[in-house]
């Protein structure tokens, strides 16, 4: 009852102020994919939490963090949808990861080459659940912390990301000075998406809710290791 009171209450008090219902700050979707043990949960957790979770466990379906972030004076909820990469964890939840996306963040292990050579497997993946071009996409080098270790040169990622039309950042989710610059690779996607004029549901194609977004300029990849 006490939950009810305190929502009534809410809204009789913010109808003291104005008639209109509190505004609900935008959503924006945004997938993060990539192989398993690449560290997409640790990147989400450092985002959403701003630490590296002590332990993970290999992602089941999916699990989601969300963070409310406030750019130009405007409340954005960025919900991240953090997939399993293994194959037998994932099968059943594809359908659901790519609907209303609103960006896509494709995650490698700079330490691990088939991590790499399997993001186009993922962007495949992606343009077969309609997710092209035109969706805002960024691809992440993660683990940039183990510098003897490294096994995909920042050169050779450049070329890949210049070739598929998208940024690429490399950063780690467990250095605590690239804590920045996780956060500042997420809200950079949230400036383009809020900066994105969504076309009217009307003029989308299929009339699904999916909010198809202009294609934007590409920025240049920055390298934060
Ligand atoms: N050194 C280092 N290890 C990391 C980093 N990010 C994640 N890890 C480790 O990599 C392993 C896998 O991380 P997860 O975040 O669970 O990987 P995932 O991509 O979510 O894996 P799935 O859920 O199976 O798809 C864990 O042991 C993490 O501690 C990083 O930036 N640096
Ligand atoms: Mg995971």
């Amino acid at each position: 009852m006490a939950e009810m009171e305190s929502s009534l209450e809410l809204s009789s008090s913010f109808s003291a102020s104005s008639s209109l219902p509190p505004p609900r700050s935008r959503i924006f979707k945004i997938i993060v994919i990539g192989d398993s043990g690449v560290g997409k949960t640790c990147l989400t957790f450092r985002f959403c939490s701003g630490r590296f979770p002590s332990k993970t466990e290999a992602t089941i379906g999916v699990d989601f963090r969300e963070k409310i972030v406030e750019i130009d004076g405007e409340q954005i909820k960025i919900q991240l949808w953090d997939t399993a990469g293994q194959e037998r964890f994932r099968k059943s939840m594809v359908q659901h990861y790519y609907r209303n996306v609103h960006a896509v963040v494709f995650v490698y292990d700079v330490t691990s080459l088939s991590s790499f050579q399997s993001l186009p497997t993922w962007i495949e993946e992606c343009r077969q659940h309609s997710l092209g071009n035109e969706v805002p996409r960024i691809i992440v080098g993660n683990k940039c912390d183990m510098r003897d270790c490294v096994k995909v040169g920042t050169d050779v990622a450049q070329k890949f990301a210049d070739v598929h039309g998208m940024p690429v950042f490399e950063t780690s989710a467990k250095n605590p000075n690239d804590n920045d610059h996780v956060e500042a690779i997420f809200m950079t996607l949230a400036h383009k998406l809020k900066s994105q004029k969504p076309l009217m549901l009307s003029q989308l194609s299929g009339g699904d809710s999916t909010v198809q977004l202009k294609p934007e300029q590409k920025p240049a990849g920055v390298c934060w290791c």
